[in-house]
């Protein structure tokens, strides 16, 4: 899979590594952010998986939320992919900040022209699995997801579309409700056609009445004062449609906090506990 590492810095006694491969989900070359705690040589670890928002790439977790201090004291790798295929030449790519590169949504796209590269979903939920399953000490049976924004959406739809794949699933201000926000709705149309039927398959809010996995906590984070909360997110919609499904789901109001890498940071030891409980037996 021409896997090449880019980067290599201790950190926390563990590595915080950064490599390329070429994706043939994708149709182009991706990179990967992994950072590996001190024990990575001597066992099959668990993993969690971050999904970034829009505009960000592999780089902006790595080096904005203070994780590894975390994921060291847990003993968790932690993967940190790209957030959309890149330089794929597509018209109209880079227009928007929004749509395009740094904006993959984690959909399989369907329509012209975006279809033969814009399978985030396939990428994140299979393809880069595999990958790090065959080349780290990642156990594929203990593995979670978490996110932001975008991805925070991302890691949604990708454990409740797939039950018992991933143990846990935390989200940081998540965009819950795509099909009913301006960011969902231009990228869901864009990438996925005007049928908003088939928008639903990737919206939380309309999957979790579907779910018939496992009855994990969802563990969701949403600062008050997020510039994005009333025009974009609706963690209450999705609250709603998890009583209504009986799905658990636990929401965390943080006063004062906005959409920013300062609040992610301020929380995400409390996300890696969180996960920690499931995935460290
Ligand atoms: N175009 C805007 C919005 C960009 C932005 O705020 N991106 C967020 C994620 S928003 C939802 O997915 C982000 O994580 N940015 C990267 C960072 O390091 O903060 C703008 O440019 O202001």
């Amino acid at each position: 899979m021409s896997l090449k590492q880019l980067k290599v810095n201790k950190s926390f006694g563990g590595l915080q590594k950064v490599y390329s491969h070429d994706s043939s989900v994708l149709g182009c070359t991706m990179k990967f952010a992994v950072y590996l705690p001190p024990n990575a040589d001597s066992a099959k670890l668990p993993v969690i998986y971050w999904l970034s928002g829009l505009t960000c790439t592999e780089e902006n977790f790595m080096i904005k939320a203070g994780a590894q201090q975390y994921a060291s004291r847990h003993s968790i790798i932690l993967v940190m992919p790209d957030t959309s295929p890149r330089g794929c030449k597509i018209p109209g790519e880079d227009d928007s900040y929004d749509f395009g590169t740094g904006a993959g949504f984690y959909v399989d796209a369907t329509e012209e022209p975006w279809k033969a590269n814009y399978n985030m979903y396939s990428y994140i939920t299979e393809e880069l699995p595999a990958l790090i399953n065959a080349e780290f000490p990642a156990d594929a049976q203990r593995q979670s997801i978490m996110g932001h924004s975008m991805g925070g959406h991302g890691a949604l739809i990708c454990y409740l579309k797939n039950p018992g794949k991933y143990r846990s699933v935390s989200a940081f201000s998540p965009i819950c409700n795509p099909t009913q926000c301006p960011w969902g709705k231009k990228a869901f149309k864009g990438y996925l056609g005007p049928d908003e039927e088939s928008w639903k398959e990737y919206d939380a809010t309309c999957l979790v009445a579907k779910y018939d996995g496992p009855p994990t906590d969802i563990l969701i984070d949403q600062g008050t004062d997020d510039e994005f909360l009333k025009d974009q997110l609706f963690p209450d919609n999705l609250v709603q449609a998890c009583k209504e499904a009986q799905v658990p789901i636990v929401l965390k109001k943080r006063a004062g906090y906005d959409h920013s890498y300062f609040y992610i940071a301020t929380f995400i030891g409390e996300h890696i506990e969180h996960h920690a409980k499931h995935l460290v037996e």
